[in-house]
């Protein structure tokens, strides 16, 4: 990717992109990330070797992408402090934030910019990430192709053509690693009650979750078929699953993913109308 890459905010997101990019083999001089103190910058430039900034315009001058990586609470002010620049600037902008809708940040962006929302997770620090982008009207296929590149350095992609559909990818991608890092806590929390050590079972679990995570990946058999294979009739699994089943686990996942999509839609009310 021959794209000088600004990233406004230099936290968790930011970071987990800019390392997936890093190693995929951009080099880190193409990179830019700011925050408000060097306090926060001079461990980022150390650990990744980009170059860092507090001076959000200053950043921007020269790059072709500029990544909004900030909270989503102080988007409005960051967009409209870079407003001017961005409109003599022209660049790909690449917004991560949860909710706020790509009119809105156009909007506070003065305007008639090419606006990609994308909605990642944090193992794009891994190189496991998954990255749900929507794109508006102003975005260019060679634009679309450069945000596909930036992202899948970091996992895979997948473009959504309504960008109301993001909200379903937060709750599928998104805030999902939360999920499963919830299980591996409550797995481990059981197992040590069954009498094992807490840092074998917790290897243990997060060994399982990867082996089934990659099974699911390369088999051309579905995740129902899986799960059924090893559930050998009348045997342990089937206890477990049958518990799991009249315990509701699928409504609870239902209802937790519908309560994260709404609170995406929230958020842009919210925010929309700060
Ligand atoms: N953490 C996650 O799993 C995911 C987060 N997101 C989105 O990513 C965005 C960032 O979230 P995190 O990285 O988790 O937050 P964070 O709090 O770790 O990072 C925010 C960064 O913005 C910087 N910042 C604050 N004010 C600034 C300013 N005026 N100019 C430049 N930088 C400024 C902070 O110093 C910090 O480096 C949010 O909009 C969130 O909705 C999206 C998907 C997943
Ligand atoms: O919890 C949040 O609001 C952000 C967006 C998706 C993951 N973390």
């Amino acid at each position: 990717m021959a794209s000088k890459i600004t990233f406004i905010g230099a936290g968790n997101m930011a970071s987990a992109i800019i390392g997936g990019l890093i190693d995929s083999g951009v080099a880190p001089t193409d990179l830019t990330a700011t925050a408000p103190k060097n306090s926060e910058l001079a461990p980022v430039k150390e650990r990744l070797g980009i170059n860092t900034h507090t001076d959000n315009n200053a950043a921007i001058s020269s790059a072709d992408v500029v990544v909004l990586a900030v909270k989503p609470q102080i988007m409005r002010a960051v967009c409209e402090d870079l407003r001017d620049t961005v409109q003599q600037q022209r660049p790909l902008v690449i917004s991560i934030a949860a909710g706020l809708d790509a009119a809105t940040i156009d909007q506070w962006l003065g305007g008639n910019n090419a606006l990609v929302r994308c909605m990642p997770n944090t193992p794009s620090l891994v190189g496991y990430g998954a990255s749900g982008l929507y794109a508006n009207a102003a975005v260019s296929d060679a634009q679309r192709d450069i945000a596909t590149q930036l992202m899948e350095a970091a996992g895979i992609v997948e473009w959504v053509e309504e960008e109301s559909l993001l909200d379903a990818v937060t709750a599928v991608s998104g805030s999902a690693p939360a999920y499963f890092f919830l299980m591996f806590e409550a797995m481990e929390e059981a197992a040590v009650k069954l009498g094992l050590p807490a840092d074998t079972a917790r290897r243990l679990a997060i060994q399982t979750a990867l082996g089934a995570a990659t099974m699911a990946l390369r088999s051309d058999k579905d995740p129902a078929t899986l799960k059924q294979n090893v559930m050998s009739p009348g045997g342990t699994t089937e206890r477990a699953i049958q518990h799991m089943e009249e315990a509701q686990l699928r409504t609870i996942i239902d209802d937790a993913m519908k309560a994260c999509a709404k609170r995406a839609q929230e958020m842009a009310h919210e925010l929309s109308n700060s």
